[in-house]
């Protein structure tokens, strides 16, 4: 069975006063709970402090980019080693904002993935369709370019222990979400897509996990899609109440 894994992808909010707050809350509001998976992804300048305040709880740590490299002359980046060290588990890789304002191809996050999966680090990779694509019908067509450049070259096992999150753009921090139907349909293809990929057990196994405006209000309609195995939350994982409240919309009874 896959455990859903609730995310939170806090992109560029809250220093480190902020952070080590919300986790203290976080940890209290979600003591107890079973079941599922909780991550949080806080900027990098919050790593350090939030693995710290994290440690004996059941809350797990991600970073939101990564480079491919192990180290080198890359003025402002940080290295795989480097989140590996710091008690990263996960590392948000190809987010739709990395694509659009950073310029990140599908060729720059296969580099990634595998720079991940190397010093076992789960990457959790992004993928969506934009607005007009979906307009004219392109949904599958472009998610389905992103899956396979993104994810070429990986072996089954590769492929059944990452994560992927389907995060169609237009739904990203609008307030617009993609009908419960419409996510399920588009999860439901990528991990048939990833069966051709890596044969029926892997696809079996890969968590796909969907974002864009999950609210507490809509979050138990979408887990409770039989290929929506969790969810990347951004503007709702910043507070405490509402993103417990999305977890616990995950628990599966
Ligand atoms: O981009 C997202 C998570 O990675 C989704 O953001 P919102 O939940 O704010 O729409």
């Amino acid at each position: 069975m896959r455990i859903p894994l609730l995310a939170g992808n806090w992109k560029m909010y809250k220093t480190v006063t902020e952070a080590v707050e919300f986790v203290r809350g976080l940890k209290e509001a979600l003591a107890g709970v079973q079941g599922v998976e909780v991550a949080v992804c806080p900027p990098f300048t919050a790593l350090h402090a939030v693995t710290r305040e994290l440690e004996g709880s059941n809350i797990v740590l991600g970073a939101q980019n990564m480079h491919h490299a192990e180290e080198g002359a890359y003025t402002g980046e940080i290295s795989p080693v480097m989140l590996k060290e710091i008690g990263c588990r996960y590392v948000i890789l190809g987010h739709s904002e990395r694509r659009q304002y950073f310029g990140e191809s599908d060729e720059d996050v296969n580099a990634k993935v595998k720079a991940a999966l190397k010093h076992g680090l789960v990457p959790i990779v992004c993928v969506g369709e934009r607005l007009e694509e979906r307009e004219a019908g392109h949904t599958e067509r472009v998610v389905g370019a992103q899956v396979r450049r993104s994810l070429a070259g990986l072996s089954s096992a590769e492929l059944a222990g990452l994560v992927v999150a389907y995060e169609p753009v237009w739904a990203i921090g609008t307030g617009r979400t993609a009908s419960p139907e419409d996510a399920q349909q588009v999860n439901a293809f990528i991990r048939c897509l990833l069966a051709e990929m890596g044969g029926q057990e892997a696809a079996r196994q890969v968590r796909i996990q969907y974002g864009g405006s999950v609210k507490p209000e809509n979050a138990a309609e979408l887990l409770g899609q039989p290929d929506i195995d969790g969810a990347l939350v951004g503007g709702a994982s910043l507070k405490v109440d509402s993103f417990a409240a999305i977890v616990r919309a995950a628990l599966r009874e």
